[in-house]
């Protein structure tokens, strides 16, 4: 068993990509297959090689390894054989119509009621006609005859699968320029290289339709390839994610601080029944089944992503983390804070309110109790019972209790309305920090 994830180098992966990635690694250690990266590049005038390396960076990072590699433009002479082999059996034929031509065929096909498709008339161009076509210095590009039928297979996700061939216009598979196109290419390497299953998003059914049309024609045996098509994973309000826009880029969540296996845990289940929690490789790779992906387009939520990766930061020891933190952070400042943030990005905040500095917000109704709580902070050496004594007191004093008496400490001290326990940030802040945090709201 052999799989691939196949991205094109034209712009940074986003989490639809990165689902396609993640189910054809899981699949293949899942099963004991090969897995293979391969760079489709034959795109020349959007691939560049700065989104080459931010795809492998993406998904080293995620912590995905491939056994091969392979890019496309490194295969041209191999592809330039099979065309020749194509044209020579008829399979691929010259044509020379201009664009606009094509869209004034379609216009007319259009009004006549009849679906837009490409009429073939090039086709029927006797060899004089593309003499003199080519005297006129006129370069074929050339189509590939589909044959007349449907194309079927039995897809790991989406069940039976058809693709009705004459619905659709005999595809351009090598350029004027002489450069062969995805769909070609594609399917060259994915007979070449050995590839027994193809996981992709449901935007290629089609295409796979069109390409075991090519496959037949390139002498490969019936039901060769074995296709799982999965739904495309849409954002939170329903839109396409796109590559170019680098909408929910891996890039970013890294950058954002979300941890690797929060992504491949919801990944790996989101678009299904199971719900996700947060796993390690192993148990992610033993629990993949491509039969729980629901045939229904999945929504990318946010909401639940931050949830998985509170816990999966919650998880990881100091030793685990150590990287993500201040350099002077401490064991006991993550075990204050590691329950409280949703991503790394929010550490360095944790940093400055125990050890740094911080603007309190103002909270003028509530300056006299301030300064009664200053007032009534105990002196040093401070121990483990010195909040409780702290807020004891105020509470007498003052007479407040539960959120009247906390939040404006918390507000005062932290500068947030929520997060770690304060009486374990107390400890870390010390008196002195303390004292003046105190004294700036009360100023604020
Ligand atoms: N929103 C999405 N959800 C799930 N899979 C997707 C989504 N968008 C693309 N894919 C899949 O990602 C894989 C990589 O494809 P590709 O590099 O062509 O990405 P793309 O985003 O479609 O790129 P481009 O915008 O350049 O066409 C393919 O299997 C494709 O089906």
């Amino acid at each position: 068993m052999k799989l691939r994830f196949a991205p094109s180098p034209t712009g940074y992966l986003h989490v639809g990509n990165a689902r396609q990635a993640v189910a054809n690694f899981l699949y293949a250690r899942r099963n004991g297959g090969k897995f293979l990266l391969r760079i489709d590049d034959t795109d020349v005038a959007r691939s560049k090689p700065e989104y080459e390396e931010g795809i492998r960076k993406d998904l080293t990072w995620l912590g995905l390894t491939w056994d091969e590699e392979a890019r496309q433009t490194e295969r041209l002479d191999r592809y330039a054989e099979v065309i020749e082999k194509l044209k020579a059996s008829g399979r691929l034929y010259p044509c020379f119509e201009s664009e606009e031509e094509l869209k004034a065929k379609r216009e007319m096909r259009i009004r006549a009621g009849k679906p837009p498709i490409y009429d073939r008339a090039m086709l029927k161009l006797t060899p004089e006609q593309r003499e003199r076509a080519e005297a006129n210095g006129k370069v074929p590009y050339w189509r590939f005859k589909l044959t007349d039928g449907s194309r079927k297979w039995q897809d790991l996700v989406m069940g039976d699968c058809s693709v009705k061939l004459t619905a659709i216009s005999d595809p351009v598979l090598v350029r004027a320029d002489g450069t062969i196109l995805y769909t070609l290419a594609s399917v060259i390497d994915d007979l070449d290289m050995d590839i027994t299953h193809i996981v992709r998003g449901e935007d290629h059914v089609t295409n796979t339709g069109v390409q075991i049309d090519i496959a037949d024609a390139l002498g490969a045996k019936a039901n060769h390839f074995t296709f799982a098509h999965l739904p495309l994973l849409l954002d939170s309000d329903g839109g396409k994610l796109s590559k170019r826009l680098d909408s929910l880029g891996l890039r970013s969540l890294r950058h954002d601080g979300v941890e690797p296996m929060t992504i491949i845990s919801y990944l790996s289940r989101v678009g299904t029944s199971e719900d996700p929690y947060v796993m390690t490789m192993d148990e992610a790779i033993a629990g993949y089944n491509l039969a729980n992906v629901s045939k229904s387009a999945a929504r990318f939520d946010m909401t639940q992503l931050l949830a998985l990766n509170r816990k999966a930061l919650h998880s990881l020891t100091f030793d685990q983390v150590k990287d993500q933190l201040p350099k002077e952070a401490t064991e006991d400042f993550w075990n204050a804070v590691r329950g409280n943030v949703d991503l790394a990005a929010e550490i360095p905040h944790w940093w400055e309110v125990t050890h740094g500095e911080i603007v309190p917000p103002s909270q003028p109704e509530d300056r006299e109790f301030l300064q009664l709580a200053l007032n009534t902070l105990p002196e040093e050496p401070w121990d483990e019972g010195t909040w409780k004594k702290w807020t004891t007191a105020l509470k007498e004093q003052s007479g407040r209790k539960g959120k009247a008496l906390f939040m404006p400490l918390r507000l005062a001290l932290t500068g947030e309305d929520n997060g770690p326990e304060l009486h374990v940030l107390l400890g870390l802040m010390g008196h002195e920090r303390t004292t003046s945090r105190l004294r700036d709201a009360i100023l604020a």
